[in-house]
Protein backbone atom coordinates (compact mmCIF):
# COMPACT_ATOMS: atom_id res chain seq x y z
CA UNK A 1 0.00 0.00 0.00
CA UNK A 2 2.75 2.24 0.91
CA UNK A 3 4.71 1.96 -1.89
CA UNK A 4 1.65 2.42 -4.30
CA UNK A 5 0.12 5.19 -3.12
CA UNK A 6 1.19 8.39 -5.06
CA UNK A 7 3.44 10.51 -3.22
CA UNK A 8 1.22 13.40 -4.04
CA UNK A 9 -1.10 12.00 -1.48
CA UNK A 10 1.61 12.41 1.25
CA UNK A 11 2.15 15.99 0.69
CA UNK A 12 -1.56 16.53 0.25
CA UNK A 13 -2.07 14.90 3.92
CA UNK A 14 1.33 16.39 4.99
CA UNK A 15 3.25 13.37 6.02
CA UNK A 16 7.09 13.91 5.07
CA UNK A 17 8.89 11.55 3.14
CA UNK A 18 11.31 11.00 6.16
CA UNK A 19 8.11 10.57 8.35
CA UNK A 20 7.06 8.02 6.39
CA UNK A 21 10.51 5.84 6.04
CA UNK A 22 10.85 5.91 9.66
CA UNK A 23 7.26 4.54 10.14
CA UNK A 24 7.97 2.15 7.67
CA UNK A 25 10.98 0.99 9.46
CA UNK A 26 9.93 0.98 12.71
CA UNK A 27 6.06 -0.56 11.81
CA UNK A 28 7.52 -2.96 9.05
CA UNK A 29 10.69 -4.20 10.98
CA UNK A 30 8.45 -4.90 14.19
CA UNK A 31 5.83 -6.70 12.09
CA UNK A 32 8.73 -8.64 9.73
CA UNK A 33 10.06 -9.74 13.28
CA UNK A 34 7.22 -11.20 14.65
CA UNK A 35 6.52 -12.65 10.96
CA UNK A 36 9.67 -13.99 10.82
CA UNK A 37 9.55 -16.33 14.30
CA UNK A 38 6.29 -17.23 13.25
CA UNK A 39 7.52 -18.59 9.97
CA UNK A 40 10.46 -20.38 11.24
CA UNK A 41 8.36 -22.19 13.96
CA UNK A 42 5.76 -22.90 11.30
CA UNK A 43 8.43 -24.58 8.50
CA UNK A 44 10.14 -25.85 11.10
CA UNK A 45 6.81 -27.90 12.16
CA UNK A 46 5.96 -28.66 8.60
CA UNK A 47 9.39 -29.96 8.04
CA UNK A 48 10.45 -31.80 11.44
CA UNK A 49 6.91 -33.10 12.92
CA UNK A 50 6.04 -36.41 10.82
CA UNK A 51 2.60 -36.21 10.50
CA UNK A 52 2.76 -32.78 9.13
CA UNK A 53 5.67 -33.67 6.69
CA UNK A 54 3.65 -36.72 5.07
CA UNK A 55 0.77 -34.23 4.42
CA UNK A 56 2.53 -31.73 3.08
CA UNK A 57 3.07 -31.39 -1.04
CA UNK A 58 5.88 -29.92 -2.51
CA UNK A 59 4.51 -26.83 -3.39
CA UNK A 60 3.36 -26.39 0.68
CA UNK A 61 6.96 -26.85 1.45
CA UNK A 62 8.44 -24.43 -1.35
CA UNK A 63 5.86 -21.71 -0.54
CA UNK A 64 6.84 -21.54 3.29
CA UNK A 65 10.47 -21.38 1.77
CA UNK A 66 10.18 -18.72 -0.22
CA UNK A 67 8.29 -16.98 2.57
CA UNK A 68 10.87 -17.18 5.15
CA UNK A 69 13.33 -16.05 2.79
CA UNK A 70 11.84 -12.88 1.56
CA UNK A 71 11.27 -11.88 5.25
CA UNK A 72 14.58 -12.82 5.66
CA UNK A 73 15.51 -10.38 2.60
CA UNK A 74 13.31 -8.09 3.93
CA UNK A 75 14.95 -7.73 7.21
CA UNK A 76 18.23 -7.24 5.64
CA UNK A 77 17.00 -4.17 3.84
CA UNK A 78 16.54 -2.47 6.84
CA UNK A 79 20.15 -2.24 7.01
CA UNK A 80 20.51 -0.40 4.57
CA UNK A 81 17.36 1.56 5.57
CA UNK A 82 18.58 2.93 8.26
CA UNK A 83 21.01 5.31 6.48
CA UNK A 84 18.41 6.62 4.36
CA UNK A 85 16.30 7.63 6.73
CA UNK A 86 15.31 10.97 4.64
CA UNK A 87 13.42 8.44 2.70
CA UNK A 88 14.50 9.74 -0.46
CA UNK A 89 15.31 5.75 -1.63
CA UNK A 90 11.53 5.12 -0.68
CA UNK A 91 10.63 7.64 -3.00
CA UNK A 92 12.56 5.86 -5.91
CA UNK A 93 10.73 2.71 -5.17
CA UNK A 94 7.34 4.57 -5.21
CA UNK A 95 8.00 5.64 -8.34
CA UNK A 96 8.85 2.46 -9.56
CA UNK A 97 5.47 1.17 -8.33
CA UNK A 98 3.96 3.57 -9.75
CA UNK A 99 5.56 3.00 -13.26
CA UNK A 100 4.67 -0.68 -12.49
CA UNK A 101 0.69 0.13 -12.70
CA UNK A 102 1.35 2.76 -15.70
CA UNK A 103 3.01 -0.41 -17.63
CA UNK A 104 6.32 2.17 -17.86
CA UNK A 105 9.25 0.00 -19.64
CA UNK A 106 11.27 2.38 -17.90
CA UNK A 107 10.53 2.25 -14.35
CA UNK A 108 13.38 -0.14 -13.71
CA UNK A 109 15.81 2.29 -14.38
CA UNK A 110 14.77 4.34 -11.44
CA UNK A 111 16.43 1.81 -9.15
CA UNK A 112 19.06 0.65 -11.00
CA UNK A 113 21.73 2.23 -8.05
CA UNK A 114 19.87 0.81 -5.02
CA UNK A 115 21.25 -1.88 -3.23
CA UNK A 116 21.36 -5.23 -4.60
CA UNK A 117 19.66 -6.58 -1.32
CA UNK A 118 16.51 -4.47 -1.94
CA UNK A 119 16.68 -6.10 -5.77
CA UNK A 120 16.59 -9.26 -4.52
CA UNK A 121 13.37 -8.86 -2.57
CA UNK A 122 11.65 -7.10 -4.78
CA UNK A 123 12.41 -9.91 -7.29
CA UNK A 124 10.95 -12.51 -4.58
CA UNK A 125 8.37 -10.56 -3.84
CA UNK A 126 6.99 -10.74 -7.94
CA UNK A 127 7.79 -14.28 -7.77
CA UNK A 128 5.84 -14.81 -4.46
CA UNK A 129 2.92 -13.18 -6.70
CA UNK A 130 3.79 -15.38 -10.08
CA UNK A 131 3.49 -18.46 -8.37
CA UNK A 132 0.14 -17.77 -6.22
CA UNK A 133 -2.31 -19.54 -8.60
CA UNK A 134 -0.23 -22.83 -8.28
CA UNK A 135 0.36 -22.67 -4.79
CA UNK A 136 -1.83 -22.61 -1.96
CA UNK A 137 -0.98 -19.11 -1.56
CA UNK A 138 -4.05 -18.77 -3.85
CA UNK A 139 -6.59 -17.92 -0.57
CA UNK A 140 -5.07 -14.64 -0.74
CA UNK A 141 -7.08 -13.68 -3.54
CA UNK A 142 -10.53 -14.92 -1.62
CA UNK A 143 -12.29 -12.75 0.85
CA UNK A 144 -13.71 -15.71 3.53
CA UNK A 145 -16.51 -13.39 4.64
CA UNK A 146 -18.81 -16.50 3.93
CA UNK A 147 -17.21 -18.45 7.18
CA UNK A 148 -19.39 -16.21 9.00
CA UNK A 149 -22.65 -17.65 7.47
CA UNK A 150 -21.64 -21.34 6.75
CA UNK A 151 -23.83 -24.04 8.76
CA UNK A 152 -21.76 -25.73 11.86
CA UNK A 153 -19.92 -28.74 10.49
CA UNK A 154 -16.70 -28.43 11.76
CA UNK A 155 -15.17 -31.95 12.98
CA UNK A 156 -14.63 -32.45 16.70
CA UNK A 157 -13.92 -35.55 18.85
CA UNK A 158 -16.48 -36.61 20.91
CA UNK A 159 -15.55 -37.78 24.88
CA UNK A 160 -15.03 -41.11 24.86
CA UNK A 161 -16.97 -43.50 27.54
CA UNK A 162 -14.09 -45.49 28.35
CA UNK A 163 -11.87 -42.67 29.31
CA UNK A 164 -9.45 -43.95 27.12
CA UNK A 165 -7.48 -40.35 25.88
CA UNK A 166 -8.26 -38.31 22.67
CA UNK A 167 -5.45 -37.22 22.18
CA UNK A 168 -4.50 -37.42 18.01
CA UNK A 169 -1.69 -40.08 17.44
CA UNK A 170 0.04 -41.09 14.76
CA UNK A 171 -1.35 -43.53 12.95
CA UNK A 172 0.54 -46.00 10.33
CA UNK A 173 2.75 -44.36 7.94
CA UNK A 174 0.67 -42.74 4.74
CA UNK A 175 -2.42 -43.00 6.55
CA UNK A 176 -4.48 -39.97 8.25
CA UNK A 177 -4.13 -39.76 11.84
CA UNK A 178 -6.02 -42.00 13.97
CA UNK A 179 -7.89 -40.90 17.28
CA UNK A 180 -8.24 -42.62 20.30
CA UNK A 181 -12.49 -41.24 20.76
CA UNK A 182 -14.92 -40.88 17.86
CA UNK A 183 -15.28 -38.85 15.09
CA UNK A 184 -18.25 -36.88 14.78
CA UNK A 185 -19.76 -34.17 13.36
CA UNK A 186 -20.79 -31.08 15.64
CA UNK A 187 -23.86 -30.90 15.04
CA UNK A 188 -24.15 -34.52 16.30
CA UNK A 189 -21.92 -33.99 19.20
CA UNK A 190 -23.46 -33.98 22.58
CA UNK A 191 -21.30 -31.26 23.85
CA UNK A 192 -19.42 -29.27 21.33
CA UNK A 193 -16.55 -27.41 22.61
C1 LIG B 1 6.30 -7.51 -4.82
C2 LIG B 1 6.26 -7.52 -3.52
C3 LIG B 1 7.15 -6.70 -2.62
C4 LIG B 1 7.83 -5.54 -2.87
C5 LIG B 1 7.88 -4.73 -4.17
C6 LIG B 1 8.52 -5.16 -1.65
C7 LIG B 1 9.32 -4.04 -1.49
C8 LIG B 1 9.95 -3.68 -0.32
C9 LIG B 1 10.78 -2.51 -0.16
C10 LIG B 1 11.09 -1.49 -1.26
C11 LIG B 1 11.20 -2.49 1.12
C12 LIG B 1 12.09 -1.43 1.77
C13 LIG B 1 11.18 -0.42 2.41
C14 LIG B 1 11.93 0.68 3.08
O1 LIG B 1 12.84 1.27 2.47
O2 LIG B 1 11.57 0.98 4.23
C15 LIG B 1 10.65 -3.65 1.79
C16 LIG B 1 10.85 -3.96 3.12
C17 LIG B 1 10.32 -5.07 3.73
N1 LIG B 1 9.53 -6.05 3.17
FE1 LIG B 1 8.92 -6.07 1.26
N2 LIG B 1 8.24 -6.12 -0.69
C18 LIG B 1 7.42 -7.06 -1.24
C19 LIG B 1 6.90 -8.18 -0.64
C20 LIG B 1 7.12 -8.52 0.66
C21 LIG B 1 6.57 -9.68 1.30
C22 LIG B 1 5.67 -10.72 0.61
C23 LIG B 1 7.02 -9.67 2.59
C24 LIG B 1 6.76 -10.66 3.69
C25 LIG B 1 6.67 -11.95 3.48
C26 LIG B 1 7.84 -8.50 2.78
C27 LIG B 1 8.47 -8.12 3.95
C28 LIG B 1 9.23 -6.99 4.13
C29 LIG B 1 9.86 -6.59 5.38
C30 LIG B 1 9.76 -7.35 6.71
C31 LIG B 1 10.54 -5.40 5.14
C32 LIG B 1 11.40 -4.60 6.17
C33 LIG B 1 10.58 -3.65 6.98
C34 LIG B 1 10.26 -2.34 6.29
O3 LIG B 1 11.18 -1.67 5.81
O4 LIG B 1 9.07 -2.00 6.23
N3 LIG B 1 7.88 -7.83 1.58
N4 LIG B 1 9.89 -4.34 0.90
Amino acid sequence: MGLLTPAAVFNFVGVSHGFKQVTALAVGGIAGIAAFIGCSLLLHRRLFDPRIRRSSSKGDIMVLVLLWLQLFLGLSTTIWTVNALDGHEMVLFMGWASGLTRFDPGASALILDTALVYKLHIVLGLTLFLITPFTRLVHIWSAPIWYLFRPGYQIVRSHSKTGVSTTPTLGPAGLAPSFGGDTVPRSHSESAQ
